[in-house]
């Protein structure tokens, strides 16, 4: 709806009504065309003001209509009959600006906006392209490398960089809405066609040809595979080298083709996953909406390796003061260096003052008695990480919230080490905790609601995107990791390069292949995690067979590679070859094909060809089968956590939605029929036998992938 009033005697006001953000329903189109009809034919109205009600100016589209046949007014006539229109249009901007709501106010006159505004064309991150003209009229405005930048990327730009890049007029921290209207009155009379972008030339680069080639190879290869950034670049191109009416028509064609796409399916899905996984539910029936987390005015973080640094700093940018603790003066002078030049970097990156007035550093456990909440970032190691929160729970308060960095350990038995189990969550951060959106918050069986919905607010207000998750070893996000990446090494035994396999699943749109990643973070690491499991080194049984374990089958070769120091890129070595030790161009290595040929004959294994087919189905089956278990032991609370955690955190295409999602995609009768096929031929590992949970799907008739919470019910009833 819009709501049409008439203020100041000769100003219509136009307000959008469409809580929470305004989205350009069919209903609110319609009111903005009726009422800018209104505006144009009274004759005592001079000009008009834009404006979105509840201070925010309009999201956008109203993307749960995508899903529905349109009615109503088409957006993109409504946003030509504003432009053409004979009295001038202000759009007062406050909150966002973002898709079909900037192209909006592209088609409007003169824009003002909020200095607190945010303004983007994020269509990309839906796997569309701005088709209600943004792609046409913001190369006229801002030029087409700058316009580009935002079309393709689809990043929010503050009011304040809109302005520098001449997006909007006027930013202002008065109330936008009067400042607007008295600038529409200003204005009132003045000449329109100069400032109706479909009528100027876009400025263009001298070597456009080069740029846009240039461009092309940049979104390429930063979302592999992925249709909608390549339209994005073609719709510039046409509003560069093309009249308006015939960019808009290239536009349209674009839409077309990507509208009712699988990967626009698929990323929408992602935006709205991740809003389901914010209302939270635990299995004990506490929810997002039942639970009352606590406010945080203090944290503290112990341990500053590389994730506790990442997390401090993550802290600190949120404005939480926090102390920030080492246990011994040398190492905590090199991570209080470290940490200050992180946040210096990032405030110059932000044109702001980092905020080292916010962290203390210490070595003194007794400057945590003030904290409401610690992070433990400790060296992952149950016995230490226990000796840790003893420690913690003498000496913070008793009501402090205690929580650990653990990608895999039992948080259970941490917190029994405590007095106020209740208290203790898991929180396992990615690396660089600073950079990567994803976190997920473990609950073990002893945490409280209140606990986790602490944690979850605090994730929410360090900008990450949290995940609620019960208690198991590796939680959701590394449990499905391990029998994807036992795959792969399965692979190399039955005859493939780590090449092909990186290759496969590069093109499948991971932005790096299985043993790119190892290499890059260090193959010791999975190294200690299978030492810890018994899987290799002291702990196995004397006489077990290289290739078994814990009767199942099992490979060394990681174990191998580690123990003749080859440990990815520090090393220079892995499974690729790099110039030096931390270089990162990987090679491909003799060394290492004879390598695996040698281990080969060593243990009477016939190599065959391993097709690209068998590759994708084999590691990323196995994982998704994992994912099923997860639902079905409770770990997840849905397919949809499941698939956030695997877009923000381990690298999965958001044009494939996720795991669960492509299960669904592929279609469930295909993934169990091919986990049937590969677990008869590979009767030693039990990953691949298909879950009960995916037969039960596939015997209820594969219901969409929003219906699966109903049939995971029915599983945990029956238990
Ligand atoms: C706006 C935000 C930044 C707000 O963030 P905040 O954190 O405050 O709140 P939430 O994110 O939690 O959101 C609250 C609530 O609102 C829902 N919501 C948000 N935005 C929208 C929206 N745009 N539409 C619908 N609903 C929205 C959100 O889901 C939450 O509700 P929930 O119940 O889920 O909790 C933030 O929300 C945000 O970033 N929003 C998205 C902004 C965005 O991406 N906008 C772009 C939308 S797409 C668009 O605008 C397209 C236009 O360019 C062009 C359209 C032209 C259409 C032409 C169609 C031609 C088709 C031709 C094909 C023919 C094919 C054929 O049939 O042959």
């Amino acid at each position: 709806m819009a709501r049409y009033t008439r203020i100041a005697g000769s100003i219509a006001l136009i307000t959008l009504k469409n809580p929470p953000v305004n989205a350009l329903s069919a209903a609110v189109r319609q009111g903005i065309t009726d009422s800018v009809g209104r505006a144009l034919s009274d004759p005592e109205v001079e000009a008009v003001v834009l404006c979105g009600e509840d201070g925010k100016f309009c999201g956008g589209a109203d993307i749960k209509e995508f899903a529905r046949p349109m009615t109503g007014p088409g957006l993109v006539p409504m946003i030509d009959a504003i432009e053409a229109g004979e009295k001038p249009v202000v759009a007062a901007i406050e909150g966002v600006a973002l898709g079909g709501g900037l192209e909006l106010a592209l088609a409007c006159h003169y824009r003002i906006a909020h200095y607190k505004a945010r303004l983007g064309l994020p269509e990309v991150t839906l796997g569309l392209i701005p088709a209600a003209g943004g792609t046409q009229r913001l190369p006229r405005l801002i030029g087409v490398p700058a316009a580009l930048d935002l079309i393709t990327t689809g990043r929010h730009v503050s009011a304040h960089e809109a302005l520098k890049l001449g997006i909007v007029d006027r930013v202002t921290d008065r109330n936008t809405l009067e400042l607007a209207v008295e600038f529409a009155k200003s204005v009132s009379g003045q000449p329109l066609a100069p400032r109706r972008l479909s009528t100027r030339q876009p400025s263009c680069p001298t070597d456009l040809d080069s740029f846009l080639e240039g461009a092309m190879l940049r979104v390429r290869q930063r979302a592999r595979g992925a249709i909608a950034p390549v339209a994005c670049v073609q719709a510039v191109r046409a509003a560069a080298t093309l009249p308006f009416s015939q960019g808009m028509e290239q536009e349209k064609e674009l839409m077309a083709s990507l509208f009712t796409s699988a990967q626009a399916r698929a990323m929408q899905y992602c935006f709205f996953s991740q809003r389901t996984v914010g209302r939270w539910s635990m299995p004990s029936g506490a929810r997002w909406d039942n639970s009352k987390a606590q406010p945080i005015h203090k944290a503290a973080v112990i341990g500053l390796g590389t994730m506790g640094r990442g997390i401090a700093v993550s802290l600190v940018q949120a404005g939480i003061p926090v102390v920030a603790v080492e246990m011994e003066t040398k190492q905590l002078e090199v991570a209080k260096h470290a940490v200050t030049s992180i946040l210096e970097r990032e405030a110059q990156k932000r044109g702001k003052e980092p905020k080292l007035g916010l962290i203390h550093f210490s070595i003194d456990l007794q400057d945590l008695r003030e904290v409401d909440l610690v992070i433990e970032a400790v060296f992952e190691d149950m016995a230490l990480k226990k000796q840790v929160f003893r420690e913690l729970s003498s000496v913070c308060r008793p009501n402090a919230f205690l929580c650990t960095n653990t990608s895999s350990l039992d948080v259970n038995q941490l917190a029994a080490a405590t007095r106020m189990p209740e208290l203790v969550v898991g929180m396992h951060f990615f690396a660089p905790a600073h950079v990567m959106k994803l976190l997920e918050v473990v609950y073990g069986p002893r945490s409280s609601p209140v606990a986790v919905a602490t944690a979850m607010q605090l994730g929410k207000r360090l900008g990450k995107v949290s995940v609620a998750v019960g208690n198991c070893h590796g939680f959701v996000g590394n449990r499905m990791l391990m029998p994807y990446m036992e795959q792969s090494v399965f692979l190399l035994e039955e005859g493939a390069t780590p090449e092909q396999v990186d290759q496969a699943l590069e093109e499948f749109g991971f932005p790096m292949g299985v043993f790119r990643v190892s290499d890059l973070s260090g193959l010791d690491v999975g190294w200690k995690v299978r030492k810890g499991l018994g899987l290799t080194g002291p702990g196995v049984a004397p006489g077990e067979s290289a290739r078994i374990r814990q009767g199942r089958r099992y490979c060394p070769l990681p174990d191998l590679l580690c123990k003749q120091g080859r440990l990815g890129q520090k090393t220079g070595k892995g499974w690729y070859l790099y110039d030096k030790p931390g270089g990162r161009v990987a090679k491909s290595d003799p060394w290492l094909h004879n390598f695996l040929e040698e281990y080969r004959s060593q243990h009477g294994l016939q190599a065959h060809p391993v097709s690209q087919q068998e590759v994708l189905e084999r590691c990323l089956y196995s994982l998704i089968n994992e994912g099923f278990r997860i639902l079905e032991d409770g770990i997840a609370a849905g397919p949809e956590d499941i698939d956030t955690i695997y877009v923000f955190g381990y690298g999965w295409p958001p044009h494939r939605g996720g795991p669960m999602f492509h299960a669904g995609a592929v279609g469930l009768p295909t993934v169990l029929e091919k986990l049937e096929h590969y677990s008869q031929a590979h009767p030693d590992i039990p990953q691949l036998q298909p879950s009960s949970l995916l037969r039960r799907l596939v015997t209820a008739g594969s219901p969409p992938i929003h219906k699966w919470r109903e049939v995971v019910k029915t599983v945990h009833s029956q238990l």
